[in-house]
């Protein structure tokens, strides 16, 4: 692979990522000067084995001993089997695995070691992106949003809309692309809107055996059971001003607000409870964005699309509308994020994460070879 992250002009970055709701990694190719998106290329995907799942979902909440190097060696692996003999690359955005995100009392942990990646693939690795913003007092979460800001530019929208990544958390991030610079002001806000598939996953696995509800099919069989419904939007994260954000395991007792339900009804009212962390998320917004694009796994799901259609005071649209890949939306900010860390450029700043102001996270690690 290329080495020549020092050049001028556009970079073609690897963004690899191993999202929360831990069903595998993501790799996808962008070509970015750092500011603006050139062109998306390859993507890949690498499930984890149920048995790799089993040994990250064991480290979960954890912040060192076995179980935390247990994991992150089934994260570094899962990646060089990803990445090994993937070509054309200057060099590799890797955000890791969290197992653990406390900002405020704790710091956040994200496993896999990027220059053992570096070192493995002989390529310049961007690595452990959220540190330096919880250092500075962010919440070192959510970081897509200057992504998301290039996003518009490049889909060549000039209208204030919102971006909603439904993965294992949720995160809404209102961009203005008429703001040229992400890190200005008004030209984003961004925070967690809640949990989103990770209860849902949670109830799927433990009583069904299943990964998650497909295609929202057990939900569309039930009944929202209102009760649960208002005892979950009564938890004082919703009524947070932003910046905030949340661990996956955040509300994992949720599950138990729907204990009592049949499978079909605790589904339905688990992903009502998405949609409506979601709603509350907005009353957080000065005004309705123009449109919501919603991306991750989530979008996936009609019945969860047909509740936020139905709830939000907007268009709710998956960000394929727009031609983006909702699959591949935060492996791709990974990418650029790690050129605009070798550029020196800020990677968040006080509407996105809440950190005094605007820095640039993440380790660079060249591979020894090169040193
Ligand atoms: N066809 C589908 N039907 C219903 N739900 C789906 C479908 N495909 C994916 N999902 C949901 O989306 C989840 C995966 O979403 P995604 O890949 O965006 O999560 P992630 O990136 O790991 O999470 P995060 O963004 O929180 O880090 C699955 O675990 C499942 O809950
Ligand atoms: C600490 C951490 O890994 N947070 C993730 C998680 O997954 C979704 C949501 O919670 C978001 O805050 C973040 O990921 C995305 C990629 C982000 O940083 O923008």
């Amino acid at each position: 692979m290329s080495r020549a992250i020092g050049k001028k002009g556009p970079l073609r970055a690897l963004g690899v990522m191993s999202g929360t709701s831990l069903d595998g990694v993501d790799a996808a190719m962008v070509e970015t000067d750092g500011h603006d998106i050139l062109s998306f290329g390859e993507t890949g995907y690498r499930p984890y084995s149920p048995e790799e799942r089993a040994v990250i979902a064991a480290a979960l909440g954890q912040w060192q001993g076995d179980a935390v190097r247990a994991a992150a060696e089934v994260v570094e692996a899962a990646h060089l089997a990803l990445l090994e003999g993937w070509d054309g690359a200057d060099l590799i955005g890797f955000h890791g695995q969290t197992l653990a995100h406390a900002p405020r009392t704790r710091g956040t942990l994200q496993v896999g070691d990027g220059a053992v990646l570096a070192d493995r693939l002989v390529i310049p690795v961007v690595w452990d992106f959220r540190s330096s913003d919880v250092a500075l007092g962010g919440e070192g979460a959510p970081l897509a949003p200057f992504f998301h800001h290039a996003c518009a530019r490049f889909a060549g929208l000039t209208e204030r809309i919102g971006f909603l990544n439904l993965g294992g958390v949720g995160n809404l991030t209102l961009v203005d692309p008429s703001i040229a610079r992400p890190e200005d002001a008004g030209a984003l806000l961004a925070f967690d809107t809640g949990p989103a598939n990770a209860p849902l996953n949670d109830l799927m696995q433990e009583r069904l055996g299943q990964a998650y509800d497909e295609g929202g099919k057990m939900a569309a069989r039930g009944q929202v059971e209102q009760g649960a419904l208002e005892l979950f939007l009564a938890e004082p994260y919703f009524a947070r001003v932003p910046p905030k954000s949340l661990d996956r395991n955040d509300f994992s007792e949720m599950v138990s607000l729907v204990r009592e339900l049949s499978d079909a009804d605790a589904a339905a009212t688990l992903t009502a409870m998405c949609a409506a962390a979601v709603a509350q998320a907005m009353e957080h917004c000065p005004s309705p964005p123009a449109r919501v694009f919603v991306t991750g796994g989530g979008r996936h799901n009609p019945v969860l699309m047909q509740m936020l259609a139905v709830s939000l005071d907007c268009p709710v649209a998956p960000v394929e509308e727009i031609g983006l890949d909702g699959d591949m939306l935060e492996a791709q900010a990974f990418g650029y994020l790690a050129v605009r860390v070798a550029r020196g450029l800020p990677t968040s700043c006080p509407t996105t994460t809440g950190v005094r102001a605007a820095v640039g996270g993440g380790t660079v690690s060249l591979p020894s070879e090169s040193r």
